[in-house]
């Protein structure tokens, strides 16, 4: 208690000892969370080997305390390995301070609504080039997907043409998002990253490996930063660029006044950018390839409000948005439905707080339970079910729920969501117009359901997920989509 009438938030007692913990499915522990919080409400309070942790589960009280309150909700927690495995750069992670700011004004100037405006051109090629890729092979449509995600934002972020096999920089950056991940072993890799505190034990971290992998780590993350940076510098300084944000940010370099320190921050936002692109992104699409799949009759009508709206002999551009509110709400469900990163990322206090009576304490992880916010009952009833409708008034329109709680809260808030929506969007139309997302076929040649495997870690997506892919339109070859769609094949 920290005095005689203000407690401590309701928490569980008697938490299962680390061993216990590192059994948990890592990528559900937002379900374990909100198992204890029916017990104990929306607001959850623990303690686990010192570190005091506060668990938001649901949407009002996350504005409540990281919105409103924000001036001491939107510090991030010191993570022990962070400078170890070279990923200081990474903006996601900086303590709230003059170079986090520095980096969301950089973010701001390129990914603010207004500004991603600029990058539709480039979403709407790398959409056409993924339709194209899996045409080609559509047994390896997971690789186009990813493909999609990294090398869209290597054009918006470098002004670099990723090529579609083997591409060195897409190499390195992949290598060095593994080693990270590697770092910490797949099945603690959320509670690392969630519960940084934890390293501090050396009994289950065999120290050898770590170090070992840490100086890769360190290798990696900077070619990762860097190699890709120096090509778009070069380029930005002959004039010879297109637009992007390592172009765009250098021409705003007298706003941001030190040199030195912009530069390091231009590095340092651009590998961040990749990140949550490639990580998140990707792991979107193969929730809704999951969904289009498992609901045949959702897929369907999206394809039927498609070809009412444009025909058979185009393609989707962002340009018919407004007239496609039904593949909008696929896409809203496709967030709610399964959360990519269901925990988001902690907040940390600054300072201590006292919230409905019960008292905050200074230091403390704040996480905001999204998986919890997306499966609630009241707003989302059957939330198991995939249901794009839901997302429609009683008159036919589009509601003004656009899960925004999926990108976080506050000062924190996804810098990328404007970017990742409309990438989203346009390859979910564009993979809708183009195929059907099929459940795969037993040995007697019929459908079953897919087999597959949820990732562990921070984000949380099907893995290894088997689906056949077929193009709606059986001539459709190669040759011919490049003909409908302005690419050369
Ligand atoms: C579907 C795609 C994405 C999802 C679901 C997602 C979700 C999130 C969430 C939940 C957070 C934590 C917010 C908080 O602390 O309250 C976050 C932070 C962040 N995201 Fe995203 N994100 C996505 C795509 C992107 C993209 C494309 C970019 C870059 C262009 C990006 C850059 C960032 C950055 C830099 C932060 C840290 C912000 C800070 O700490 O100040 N994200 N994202």
């Amino acid at each position: 208690k920290s005095s005689s009438n203000i407690s401590f938030p309701p928490g569980p007692k008697g938490l299962p000892m680390l061993g216990n913990l590192l059994d948990l499915n890592d990528s559900q522990l937002w379900v374990s969370f909100s198992q204890w919080a029916s017990t104990h409400g929306n607001v959850m309070y623990c303690k686990l080997f010192g570190q005091q942790i506060v668990v938001l589960q649901s949407h009002e009280v996350a504005k409540a305390l990281l919105e409103r309150r924000s001036s001491i909700y939107s510090d991030r927690p010191p993570i022990s390995t962070t400078e170890a495995i070279g990923s200081g750069f990474n903006s996601a992670q900086l303590r709230y301070s003059d170079e986090w700011r520095m980096h969301r004004r950089i973010f701001h100037q390129s990914f603010r609504p207004e500004a991603v405006k600029d990058y539709l051109p480039i979403q709407l090629r790398k959409a056409r080039q993924l339709l194209q890729g899996i045409i080609e092979a559509p047994e390896r449509y997971q690789d186009h997907i990813d493909l999609f995600a990294s090398s869209v934002i290597m054009s918006a972020v470098y002004d670099y043409e990723a090529k579609p096999h083997n591409d060195p920089l897409l190499l390195a950056a992949e290598k060095a998002i593994k080693v990270f991940l590697e770092v910490a072993n797949p099945q603690t890799a959320v509670i690392l990253e969630a519960f940084p505190f934890l390293l501090k034990l050396p009994s289950w971290f065999p120290g050898a490996k770590f170090k070992r992998l840490a100086i890769q780590s360190q290798k990696n993350a900077i070619a990762m930063v860097n190699i890709p940076f120096n090509y778009a510098r070069e380029r930005a300084m002959t004039a010879t660029s297109n637009q992007c944000m390592v172009s765009e940010s250098f021409k705003r370099l007298d706003a941001f006044g030190n040199a030195g320190e912009f530069e390091l921050a231009l590095k340092s936002t651009s590998a961040t950018a990749f990140i949550g692109m490639t990580r998140f992104t990707a792991s979107t699409l193969a929730v809704f390839i999951l969904a289009m799949m498992l609901y045949p009759d959702v897929q369907k009508r999206a394809q039927e409000e498609i070809e009412a709206v444009i025909g058979t002999d185009q393609l989707p551009t962002f340009e018919d948005r407004p007239s496609l509110p039904y593949v909008d709400a696929i896409l809203r469900e496709t967030l709610r439905w399964h959360p990519v990163f269901p925990l988001g990322l902690p907040h940390y206090t600054s300072d201590s707080d006292v919230y409905n009576g019960h008292y905050i304490p200074k230091g403390a992880l704040v996480m905001a339970n999204i998986g919890a916010m997306s499966q609630d009952e009241v707003k989302y009833p059957n939330p198991d079910e995939f249901k794009p409708e839901r997302f429609f008034q009683a008159d036919g329109q589009l509601n003004d729920d656009t899960v925004d709680f999926i990108f976080g809260f506050g000062r924190r808030v996804c810098v990328g969501r404007y970017f990742a929506t409309a990438s989203l969007w346009i390859s979910m139309v564009s993979l809708l117009a183009t195929f059907h997302f099929m459940r795969p076929l037993d040995n007697e040649g019929k459908e079953v359901d897919p087999v597959f495997q949820w990732s562990t870690g921070l984000s949380s997506h099907p893995v290894s997920l088997p689906c056949r892919v077929i193009p709606r339109h059986p001539e459709m070859t190669a040759h011919m989509l490049a003909d409908v769609i302005g690419l050369s094949a």
